[in-house]
This record gives structure tokens, C-alpha cells and sequence, in this order.
């Protein structure tokens, strides 16, 4: 790419609605602004690189570099609308823990969601040290014969020293990373780890917004010593099964739709339903009751699918609270009493 008089190249570092930030060269984040041609007709994303021209308290931007890859959420069918995520991300750590959260099904699924963004994937299996080595055998060999040579990493939090060095060859210099996986399977605790001294201590920082007011957002994108960058957003965060339809999920639960048909009710949840030939199936010992669990827990993924971590928070506090007709209607009776 050639640069002209006193362009430089950044990459973009956060972005909330319209306001960006950019890193230049030596990491130094700037705030940025797209010049008013470009600001009709784009949305720029964190990882996009752009080409910018300095000014006094801010860069403008003039142009978007191509994308070498592009993570975005399909939502529903409006592929022209797709959001995208992240952009340039070299590879992708699904991140899956090897006691309650391992499932062959849903790797499957991040696996074609980061083969589709062109990133590569990294199979990252945490929480070795939850399971028995017999178990974690059994598992690895699993994941390994579905994985069709994609890496795959353990680690476990009882051997931190580890972290560093077997991730080292996905995070040279300049290279930019991401962690999906569902929640609470450790992803912030091996951001944290490779992170060493600069670890997410706030998850907040302030960024003046073009009115002088403060705004606080969240960061998105880490640099580490050598360079590599770790980006880490919301979006990131939310990405579940996104861009998994309801029709894949079906293909890999046929024995379960297939019973589900039987139900009394076509609505049916499997779960308290009278006449539900599902949890007839578990009774009679025809199903196994864990793949109804994985089938459920996959359903309710879908749910939070393209909602903010937020919205996400809401709807799981809505859900706890469903039998009681909902939080506020909960919370209400509370303060009745
Ligand atoms: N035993 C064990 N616990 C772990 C390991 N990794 C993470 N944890 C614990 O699991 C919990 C969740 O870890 P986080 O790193 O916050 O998970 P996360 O994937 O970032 O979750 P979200 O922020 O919700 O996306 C914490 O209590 C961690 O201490 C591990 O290898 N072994
Ligand atoms: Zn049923």
C-alpha cells in the first residue's frame, strides 16, 4: 500500500456506535473521525485497518483497507445486513471447558463460524484439571477426530506457567487474536494470564465522545509485550452459536425432533408437558436424558444469540424469574410483603 504526504496507517481499536479509536504504529490510541464522505456509507469495525490522516486531537479517517477476514453475526436470513464483529483476526481460540461445557456439536459449530469469517481456528480446552486424566484422554481424542488437524490446546488453571508458552505460536507479533466460547468456560482468565502485568484489571475506560462529554466504554483490544493483539468486545463475548440456524442444530438432534413430533403439544418444551413423548423416551431408557440437556442448553443459546451482554443478562434473569411471571412482577410481590 503506498501512503501519501502525512497518511499513516492505524488499526481501529474500539468503536461505540459511530465514535472510534485507533492505535498507530506505536500503539498509541487516538480518538477518530470518518471524514463526512465515508461516514454515510460506513461502519468500521474493531481490527479494521484504516489509512488516516493526523489532526490536532483526533484522525481522520480516509479510506478502510480490505479485510482479510471478517467475523460478523448473519442476522436472520438478511445476509446484507450481517454485522460484523471483529475484522483481521488471524486466529480464532473456541474456547471449550472439558467438564460441563464440552460438546462435540457446539465446537462443530464455532468451528464452521470461524472457517466462514476466514480467520483460523484454535481448539482450546480448559479446565483439565476438573477432570479425571482417563476422562480427559477420552475427550481429547474426541475432539481430535472431529477437529481434522485444527490445533488443539489444554490448559488448566493449576498450571498457569504453561499458558504462555503454548499459546506463543498463535500469538506472534503483530498477529490479532480473539476468544469465543460460551460463558464462564475461562476466557478472561487466559486473556488475563497472557496479559501477565497489563491484565484486565478495569474492563472500563473513558472516551471523551465529540461533545467533550465522557463516555465510558468498554475496551476492546489489547496489546501485548511482542505486539500481538488480543480483541476482546462485547460482540465477541456474545457470539454463541451465532449464525447456527435452527436447522442445524435440528440435523445434529434428529432423535430428538423425530420424538418431538409425538409430542401432544407441537410447542412443546420437554419439560413438564403432559403427554411429552421425549421425556417418555428418557423413561423408557430409549434416550439417553443428557442429550435432551445439550439439546435444551443449545436452544437456549440460540436465544441470547445477537443480544448485547446486557440484553443477554436480562433475558437470563427473565428466565429465572419466569414461574413467577417475571422479574418485575417478582420484584413487586417483594416489596408487598
Ligand atoms: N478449575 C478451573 N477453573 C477455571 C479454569 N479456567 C477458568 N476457571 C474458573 O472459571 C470461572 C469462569 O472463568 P472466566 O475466565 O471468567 O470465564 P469467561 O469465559 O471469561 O466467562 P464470561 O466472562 O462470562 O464470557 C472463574 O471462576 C475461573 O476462575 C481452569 O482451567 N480450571
Ligand atoms: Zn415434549
Amino acid at each position: 500500500m503506498h501512503l501519501q504526504n502525512n497518511e499513516q496507517q492505524y488499526q481501529v481499536s474500539l468503536q461505540a456506535q459511530d465514535n472510534y479509536k485507533v492505535i498507530d504504529s506505536n500503539h498509541q490510541e487516538h480518538l477518530a473521525k470518518l471524514s463526512g464522505q465515508l461516514r454515510a456509507n460506513l461502519r468500521l469495525a474493531v481490527g479494521d485497518y484504516i489509512v488516516g490522516i493526523p489532526q490536532q486531537d483526533f484522525v481522520l479517517v480516509k479510506q478502510l483497507l480490505p479485510r482479510k477476514s471478517v467475523l460478523q453475526r448473519q442476522n436472520s436470513g438478511e445476509a446484507q445486513h450481517a454485522q460484523v464483529i471483529a475484522a483481521n483476526l488471524d486466529y480464532i481460540f473456541i474456547t471449550m471447558s472439558l467438564n460441563q461445557d464440552f460438546n462435540l456439536a457446539r465446537l462443530d459449530r464455532y468451528t464452521t463460524l470461524v472457517w466462514d469469517s476466514g480467520a483460523s481456528p484454535v481448539i482450546v480446552l480448559t479446565k483439565a484439571d476438573l477432570i479425571s486424566p482417563e476422562l480427559l484422554a477420552e475427550r481429547q481424542a474426541q475432539v481430535a477426530e472431529n477437529a481434522f488437524g485444527i490445533p488443539i490446546l489444554v490448559t488448566a488453571q493449576d498450571q498457569p506457567e504453561q499458558v504462555e508458552t503454548i499459546f506463543a505460536p498463535y500469538l506472534e507479533a503483530e498477529q490479532n487474536v480473539a476468544f469465543v466460547g460460551s460463558s464462564g468456560v475461562g476466557k478472561s482468565t487466559l486473556v488475563n494470564l497472557l496479559l501477565g502485568d497489563n491484565a484486565i484489571k478495569t474492563k472500563t475506560i473513558r472516551a471523551d465522545d465529540d461533545k467533550g462529554r465522557h463516555t465510558t466504554t468498554t475496551r476492546a483490544l489489547y496489546v501485548l509485550a511482542n505486539g500481538a493483539k488480543i480483541i476482546d468486545t462485547p460482540g465477541i463475548r456474545a457470539v454463541g452459536v451465532a449464525g447456527v440456524s435452527q436447522a442445524a442444530t435440528d440435523q445434529s438432534f434428529q432423535d430428538i425432533v423425530n420424538l418431538a413430533q409425538q409430542c401432544r403439544f407441537s410447542d412443546c418444551q420437554h419439560q413438564s408437558e403432559p403427554g411429552c413423548a421425549v421425556k417418555a423416551a428418557i423413561a423408557a431408557g430409549q434416550l439417553a436424558p443428557e442429550r435432551l440437556v445439550s439439546y435444551q442448553k443449545l436452544q437456549v443459546e440460540r436465544q441470547y444469540d445477537g443480544l448485547s451482554s446486557r440484553q443477554i443478562e436480562q433475558t437470563k434473569v427473565e428466565r429465572l424469574f419466569k414461574d413467577v411471571g417475571g422479574f418485575k412482577t417478582f420484584k413487586k410481590t417483594l416489596k408487598k410483603k
